[in-house]
């Protein structure tokens, strides 16, 4: 059965009774069956609003009352609906006045005091409510203002973290990454997608000085701390993602780009490294000129696993290191009619702390002098006579087994001096050692280019051994720029290490070439950018610094 509302109906003005026994004006808004009254008025500025029941209407405004309507009493029903009684939402008419939009926006019904504080609304003014209302808003409290916008930012805040942790799990699912770089990995991983590697030149060279570079896999220790490889190979291109965090905590990626002669992939084996690096150096000891090739990077890098031979554990395999790539090379060559005067000879030594060590001869410290000429000797040097390929392996492993090693905070097994392996070809029946060297091939595994935290060690040995490290990567950076020129313009005395090698860098005809090898993870990212800007400071190296969303060259 529907209720008559006799005379109360939308916009009529109606007397009502508020809870604190205050009775005024109000301005009839809806009206529901099957007896409620919904009604707004002004009030300190701001739109007020509350149902009553159609029963107390009629009692306080008998004028509206239909015909066949019965009094009753209406003290309960007041106070009932009286707590439903709400303040009207910013700026919106409320539907249902015991609903309440937000919690931001709910206050307390202030008490009126007099009629007189209360204006009606009337119905002119109700058909322009919706711009009154914003004018109300506006005029809201500051507090009231800032508490809505703090709510406002949190909610959104929330949501762009539930939104993070989703993507964060779906990277972290994809590529298993470490708690801390999932950010870093995802946004490398795009780098890739959006810059398709290139394949290299496969161009072998045969420059003066030739620098290549080698990432090894990410090793155990790495691949369990689940680091990101920061290292992207396209061509003779190499990127490094440096992580980078802004002062706001926003995370970014510096991409930073060098070229090189070559640079290798992950799954080239010692062969290849060989081929496109010492290989060409090998055919130039034979017309009678000086060789170097250089092991160059960051402890537990792969330097000696390059140029000794690989590693199962701590056993080396030194049959496929560079080292004995190379004396197999040179006996090939040797077996030509066109060199049968010559003579294969090996020494093997160390500079450890800047002194000399025989590893042909149980490490017997040796002595380097230099006579008048400026000629650097090297007294006592155990040169060794190798006929084939097996007594050259033999004699690696001899030495090898003397080396020095201590741990580093990359490497357990970490060689702390720079190895020297030297291939000479002599011509036996000569009678001084000058005349008798037709050519020499140097190659060196370099001590591990020193960390800051290693060289910053609390330890006084590591620290004094990380310094002398420094120090002779730092001569041999200048004597190599300054390769070709005559003795006088090499700087071959900053260390024992360039001293002991200062033929090689003297002289039109000499050649070197360089191997830098990485470590591509993440914590080691500050090192491998070190190792290349070393690389770039001693050949054309190209260092170009992209833009963060430049596309490869
Ligand atoms: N290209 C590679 N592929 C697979 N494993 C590698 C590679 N390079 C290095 N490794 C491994 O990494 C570890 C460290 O290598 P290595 O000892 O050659 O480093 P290093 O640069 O000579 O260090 P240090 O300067 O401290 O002597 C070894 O266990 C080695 O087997």
């Amino acid at each position: 059965m529907t209720t008559d509302f006799g005379g109360v109906q939308k916009d009529v003005s109606i007397l009502i009774e508020r809870s604190n026994g205050s009775q005024h004006q109000a301005l009839v808004t809806t009206v529901e069956q099957p007896n409620t009254v919904n009604c707004e008025w002004f009030e300190h500025d701001d739109i007020k609003g509350k149902g009553v029941s159609l029963n107390m209407v009629f009692n306080l405004n008998p004028h509206l009352r239909p015909q066949n309507f019965k009094p009753q009493n209406i003290k309960s029903e007041a106070d009932n609906l009286s707590r439903k009684s709400v303040m009207i939402s910013s700026g919106s008419r409320l539907k249902k006045e015991n609903k309440v939009p937000t919690m931001a926006v709910r206050r307390e019904v202030p008490s009126v005091s007099s009629r007189s504080e209360s204006r009606l609304p009337t119905a002119k003014s109700s058909s322009s409510s919706k711009v009154r209302r914003t004018e109300v808003y506006a005029k809201k409290e500051p507090t009231v203002r800032n508490i809505d916008k703090i709510q406002n930012e949190r909610i959104e805040r929330r949501e762009n973290q539930a939104k993070q942790r989703h993507v964060r799990d779906q990277v972290k699912a994809k590529h298993d990454v470490n708690d801390s770089q999932w950010e870093f990995a995802e946004m490398i991983e795009d780098w890739r997608d959006d810059n398709p590697a290139h394949p290299p030149h496969h161009k072998r060279m045969n420059y003066k000085i030739n620098v290549c570079v080698r990432k090894r896999p990410l090793n155990k220790k790495e691949t369990k701390n689940k680091e990101t490889d920061v290292v992207t190979r396209s061509g003779e291109i190499l990127y490094v993602h440096q992580p980078m965090t802004k002062v706001d905590l926003t995370k970014y990626l510096e991409n930073l780009a060098f070229r090189f002669d070559y640079v290798f992939d992950l799954d080239d084996d010692n062969r290849k490294v060989y081929e496109y690096t010492a290989k060409p150096l090998v055919e130039s000891i034979f017309k009678g000129t000086r060789a170097t090739c250089f092991a160059y990077g960051q402890t537990g890098s792969g330097k000696t696993h390059t140029m000794g031979g690989e590693f199962s554990g701590k056993n080396q395999n030194c049959a496929n290191g560079i080292y004995a790539f190379a004396a197999e090379d040179v006996f090939k060559k040797l077996r030509q009619p066109v060199y049968s005067h010559l003579q294969l000879t090996v020494s093997f030594f160390e500079i450890y702390a800047n002194k000399v060590f025989d590893l042909l001869n149980n490490s017997q410290r040796l002595r380097i002098l230099e006579d008048k000429q400026g000629k650097i000797r090297t007294v006592g040097l155990v040169d060794q006579v190798v006929n084939t390929v097996d007594d050259v392996i033999s004699v690696l492993r001899e030495g090898s087994r003397c080396r020095t090693s201590g741990q580093t905070s990359a490497n357990s097994n970490s060689s702390r001096s720079h190895a020297v392996f030297q291939l000479s070809l002599v011509a036996p029946g000569r009678k001084t050692h000058e005349d008798r060297t037709h050519g020499m091939f140097s190659l060196i595994d370099l001590a591990g280019n020193e960390r800051g935290a290693d060289t910053m060690s609390s330890d006084r040995i590591t620290r004094q051994e990380g310094a002398d490290i420094n120090k002779s990567l730092l001569a041999l950076k200048e004597c190599i720029r300054a390769m070709g020129k005559d003795a006088l313009h090499v700087p071959f005395r900053g260390s024992t290490l360039t001293k002991v090698l200062r033929d090689s860098f003297i002289g039109e005809d000499s050649k070197t070439c360089m191997i830098a090898t990485l470590s591509p993870g993440f914590s080691s990212c500050e090192n491998t950018i070190n190792t290349l800007r070393y690389l770039t400071s001693i050949s054309y190296v190209q260092i170009i610094q992209l833009a963060l969303d430049m596309p490869i060259a």
